[in-house]
């Protein structure tokens, strides 16, 4: 019996919680709530984009994806709002595995009404300022928000930025790579495979949003680094950030499906780009850059041997945050920075640490 099915009690649990999203960090975070790690949690419903399954008494998360194979189409989430207020448990948890803006934009609302919020989602809080401002505000009535998965998959960036701020620190400069796909994709990059071909391994490895554009166009990448830079108080807009993206002007009003069939369109200008980097002995990175002034930019860079980003692996994020105490060196954070294991598990964390 898995640890979750154990505490299928009728006695209150101390956590309850439901999950929308059970695509590839959704399945990730369904295989971790059955380990003993997730054994204080009851997981009373679960929906992806069309259906939905409630069972105040709790799932088995193994079970969740056949249940929802079985479930007659339809969302609402009031009934799984419901079953958690039904478990009488002292901590009520909706988990935000979508990438989906409607429901991200209902994070402020559901903290107001006092659920906490868990989520891999950055539509809200990396996209209007506005939408951010709520999500300040409704977080002021005590109900939590856990979005350590919203930047680096997990790594401790948002953590250590809010107790360097707690100890009256502040952000100068930011600089790196925040996206995980851009970093696999450019350190892979070499010239010798298409990169479309590149990009549909990084699919398949789960380390692109549902929709490629959202990275390739550098919007993942800014909304990362409005995060970042928000939590540090800088009151940046979304149209603030000046982005360069990396979709051909032609790819980028298709529908997925269309955009999927013509990948090899971006093989051409990214191979231009490479050339031009490697005749002057350098390699390309996609860098998010913040500065003290509050100028934003996310785009392509060439870097040479020296630039740090240029020495990067995997799909490691890398951050260096330039503070007024961490001056002369920046404190630099580095790691895998997609990936549906780390993802999930950073959810996990969030949820526990409530
Ligand atoms: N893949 C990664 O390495 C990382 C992903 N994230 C974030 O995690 C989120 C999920 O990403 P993936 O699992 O890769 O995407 P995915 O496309 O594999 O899964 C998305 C899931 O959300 C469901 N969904 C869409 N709209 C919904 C709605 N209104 N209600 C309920 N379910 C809905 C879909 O049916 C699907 O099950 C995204 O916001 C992404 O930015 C964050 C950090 C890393
Ligand atoms: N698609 C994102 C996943 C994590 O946010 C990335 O590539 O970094």
């Amino acid at each position: 019996m898995n640890a979750v099915a154990a505490s299928l009690a009728p006695e209150a649990p101390r956590t309850a919680v439901v999950l929308l999203g059970t695509g590839v960090v959704g399945r990730a975070l369904l295989t971790l709530l059955g380990t003993p790690a997730a054994g204080s949690l009851r997981l009373v419903g679960a929906a992806n984009s069309r259906r939905q399954h409630v069972f105040a008494d709790g799932l088995r998360p193994a079970d969740v994806p056949d249940a929802l194979a079985k479930a007659r189409d339809g969302r609402d989430n009031a009934p799984l709002l419901a079953a958690l207020d039904a478990t009488g448990a002292g901590r009520k948890v909706v988990i935000d595995a979508t990438a989906c803006t409607k429901e991200a934009t209902r994070h402020a609302e559901w903290l107001e009404r006092g659920y906490h919020v868990v989520t891999a989602n950055k539509a809200l809080a990396g996209g209007h300022l506005q939408g951010w401002r709520a999500l300040q505000a409704a977080s002021a009535g005590g109900a939590v928000y856990g979005d350590a998965a919203t930047v680096g998959a997990g790594l401790p960036v948002l953590s250590t930025l809010r107790r360097l701020r707690r100890c009256g620190d502040s952000l100068l400069t930011l600089e790196g790579v925040f996206s995980g796909s851009l970093s696999w994709l450019f350190n892979q990059y070499d010239g010798s495979r298409p990169f479309s071909a590149l990009l549909g391994d990084a699919r398949r490895l789960g380390f692109t949003e549902p929709d490629p554009r959202s990275d390739l166009s550098g919007e993942d990448v800014a909304r990362k680094l409005l995060i970042i830079a928000r939590h540090a108080g800088f009151a940046l807009g979304s149209d603030e950030v000046e982005v360069e993206s990396l979709v051909p002007e032609p790819l980028r009003d298709l529908d997925t499906k269309a955009f999927l069939e013509r990948l090899g369109e971006l093989d051409e200008p990214l191979a231009r780009r490479h050339a031009e980097a490697k005749a002057k002995g350098k390699v390309l990175r996609y860098l998010a850059r913040l500065n003290q002034r509050g100028r934003a930019r996310v785009g392509l860079v060439e870097v040479g041997p020296d630039h740090p980003a240029s020495r990067l692996s995997g799909t490691d994020n890398q951050f260096a945050l330039t503070t007024t105490r961490y001056h002369s060196t920046p404190l630099v954070i580095q790691g895998p920075g997609a990936g549906p294991e780390i993802t999930a598990q950073a959810l996990l964390g969030d949820v526990l640490a409530l």
